[in-house]
């Protein structure tokens, strides 16, 4: 049986100020930092332990890792990070505001940028002062690999390769691993390993800070899952559907 553990960041600044992030490089607020130190304490708490750490690019669940794998005294753990995991590519919509957002497109428009599975927002122009077309972690990426902009489709394409060649490897090897990434990239995740529908996966919401542990048999697939405070992660799915409302 292989564990795998998922923590999306904890509040970011733009979160809490509720603007359309994506690839923007920002930081977690202090109520974000203290989400992500529970949530190695819950971790520590529940004695799940990870032997490795995958983090997206992004600061904020860079940082997610490193405060929450303090907590649990396993700063030390080896850390590997990948762009594959960076959150969805929020294209123009990159900080706007959701509520503005919403009230200026509809609800309907707003909710097909934000949740359906293949409409992607509109494409960020290079010189957009939220684009990361010249952002030096992003220089050795092909050009057809670098996104304007994505649609949840698109992040299942590009984090697939890296569940299956760096994630599956370290399972099989018999290692506990902790993905630290963002509410879109681990949503994308859940999709492949639950299972879920294009249509249903618009329902599904990853709140910040709470470990999601999952069991896996020996061909990867859940056996069962659970984040470490239910109730906890029940409030925080609602304020995340909420958000631009
Ligand atoms: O703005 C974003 O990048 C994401 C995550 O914070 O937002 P949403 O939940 O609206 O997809």
């Amino acid at each position: 049986m292989a564990t795998l553990v998922l923590l999306r960041h904890g509040e970011s600044d733009w979160n809490a100020k509720g603007l359309f992030t994506g690839w923007v490089d920002v930081s977690l607020s202090a109520k974000g930092e203290e989400e992500a130190r529970r949530g190695g304490r819950l971790l520590a708490e529940a004695g799940v332990i990870p032997d490795v750490v995958c983090t997206s690019l992004l600061n904020r669940a860079i940082q997610t890792a490193q405060l929450a794998l303090a907590e649990a005294g396993l700063a030390w753990l080896p850390v590997k990070r990948s762009w594959r995991l960076n959150e969805r590519h929020y294209g123009a919509l990159q900080g706007k505001d959701k509520a503005q957002t919403r009230e200026e497109f509809g609800d309907d428009q707003f909710m097909l940028w934000r949740r359906s599975y293949d409409t992607p927002p509109p494409p960020i122009a290079d010189d957009d002062e939220y684009s990361q077309a010249a952002d030096p972690r992003y220089a050795l990426l092909p050009g057809e690999l670098k996104p304007r902009t994505e649609c949840l489709k698109d992040v299942v394409e590009r984090m697939l390769p890296y569940w299956y060649d760096e994630i599956v490897p370290e399972l099989a090897a018999g290692r506990t691993v902790l993905v630290a990434a963002h509410g879109n990239s681990l949503r994308a995740l859940v999709k492949h390993l639950d299972g879920i529908s294009d249509e249903d996966i618009a329902g599904l919401n990853i709140p910040t800070g709470i470990p999601l542990v999952y069991d896996l048999d020996a061909d990867y697939k859940p056996v069962r899952s659970s984040y470490l405070d239910p109730e906890a992660a029940k409030a925080a799915i609602q304020a995340v559907a909420n958000q631009g409302r």
